[in-house]
């Protein structure tokens, strides 16, 4: 039996949700390019695209508009979950808790598109609610007349957004929708294959978010941003880290041996706010670590993923860097929930195999005997 480390290069299922040219640098949802989704689109357009399989009508449209922000508000319980959990929680673990809560009072047999509408809806809602409280302010509630995107920065911020902020909150949240098989994704599947629960699957999802390998990079990318403190240093500050066999956060990626195409469209969006807010100097240093690190790494097909400017990105949007993977994972909702509905249609149970490198008719000792 031949092992793949990693699971690389392996496929685990068919989809029509997502596809990656990781040579070409290219990402399409549902055949439509990223870059046109990004620029014309929409987070509730998107999610219903990357639900449903088509562009939403007119109609579709503001159907699921309403479904969405009808369905913002969470439970009291969970509310009095969050006021009372501990002030310096990881808000991954808040926003996995509180999802799980969810799925314990959610019995209905409803159809899984719909559970997948509340939890999109709501998640948004956890995580202000979470920041606000840690910060000793008072909760703001979800304003149904303002879209996905605005309502989170309002929640968030308890004013409501000037068009610049909205519509970047809204082509980053496009970005991070999917991304085929990536491990969170997986994760989930993994949990809907034993025809587990949505809540549980997506429990298993965030968990994996959560890794500094995974969507926990974009607040380590930024960190290296802040710690490097000045253009003239980066030089000095990549070739140090890289002989002492520690990585560029925000560098590298399983599938795409070219520049990420998400993190091409960010970039721009992070220059423009650095420029909005008078934060061009840190733009600038990210900018420096992109070139020197494309001319070290690139030579290896190592680039910048989605995460070295989506810290840059969620920080000029006023989220503070603990919170970046949440929101990640805000958006990532769709695409997971996306493919369990996907997989779920020819299930078949996820169970690999591990190759046994142990030795085999072991003598039991009785403990007496043991040294
Ligand atoms: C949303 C996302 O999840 S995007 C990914 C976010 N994660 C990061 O940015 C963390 C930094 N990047 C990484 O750790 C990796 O590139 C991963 C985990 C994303 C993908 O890596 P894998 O496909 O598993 O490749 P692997 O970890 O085996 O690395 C292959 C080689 O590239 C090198 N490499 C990969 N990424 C980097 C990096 N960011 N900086 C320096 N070297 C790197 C490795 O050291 C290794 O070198 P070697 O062959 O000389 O030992
Ligand atoms: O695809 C991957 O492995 C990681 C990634 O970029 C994502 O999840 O967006």
């Amino acid at each position: 039996m031949e092992l793949r480390k990693g699971l690389e290069d392996i496929a685990i299922k068919e989809t029509e949700i997502t596809y990656i040219d990781g040579v070409l640098g290219r990402l399409y949802y549902r055949g439509y390019s990223i870059y046109d989704l990004a620029e014309f689109s929409n987070f509730e357009e998107t999610a219903y695209l990357i639900w449903f399989g088509k562009l939403p009508n007119k109609k579709e449209l503001q159907e699921i508009k309403e479904a969405l922000a009808e369905e913002r508000e969470i439970p009291e319980y969970i509310t009095e979950f969050i006021k009372n959990v501990r002030k310096d929680a990881n808000p991954m673990d808040v926003l996995r808790t509180a999802v799980s809560m969810l799925g314990i009072e959610d019995r209905s047999n409803e159809e899984l598109w719909k559970k997948a509408v509340k939890l999109t809806a709501k998640i948004p809602t956890i995580i202000s609610y979470f920041d606000r409280v840690r910060k000793g302010l008072d909760i703001v509630h979800p304003d149904p007349s303002l879209s996905h995107a605005e309502n989170f920065l309002y929640m968030m911020r308890g004013e409501k957004p000037n068009p610049i902020d909205s519509r970047t909150m809204d082509v980053a949240m496009i970005l991070h929708m999917d991304h085929e098989m990536n491990a969170s994704t997986f994760a989930c599947l993994v949990v809907a294959s034993t025809l587990s629960d949505l809540y549980s699957a997506i429990t298993a999802g965030i968990s994996a978010l959560k890794g500094p390998l995974h969507g926990g990079a974009n607040a380590e990318a930024l960190k290296q941003f802040m710690e490097i403190g000045s253009k003239d240093k980066v030089e000095e500050y990549i070739l140090k880290k890289l002989e002492s066999g520690q990585r560029i956060m925000g560098f590298g990626h399983r599938i795409y041996k070219a520049y990420d195409p998400r993190a091409k469209i960010l970039k721009e969006y992070a220059r423009n706010l650095a420029k909005e807010k008078g934060k061009m100097e840190l733009f600038e240093i990210a900018e420096k670590v992109d070139e020197i690190g494309c001319k070290i790494l690139g030579k290896k097909n190592i680039y910048p993923n989605v995460d070295f400017y989506a810290g840059l990105v969620f920080y000029f949007l006023g989220f503070d860097p603990d919170l970046f993977p949440t929101v990640f994972a805000s958006s990532r909702i769709v695409g997971w929930t996306a493919h369990v509905m996907e997989y779920l249609k020819d299930n078949k149970l996820i169970r690999p195999k591990a190759i046994y490198k142990g030795e085999i008719g072991r003598k039991y000792i009785n403990i007496e005997n043991r040294e």
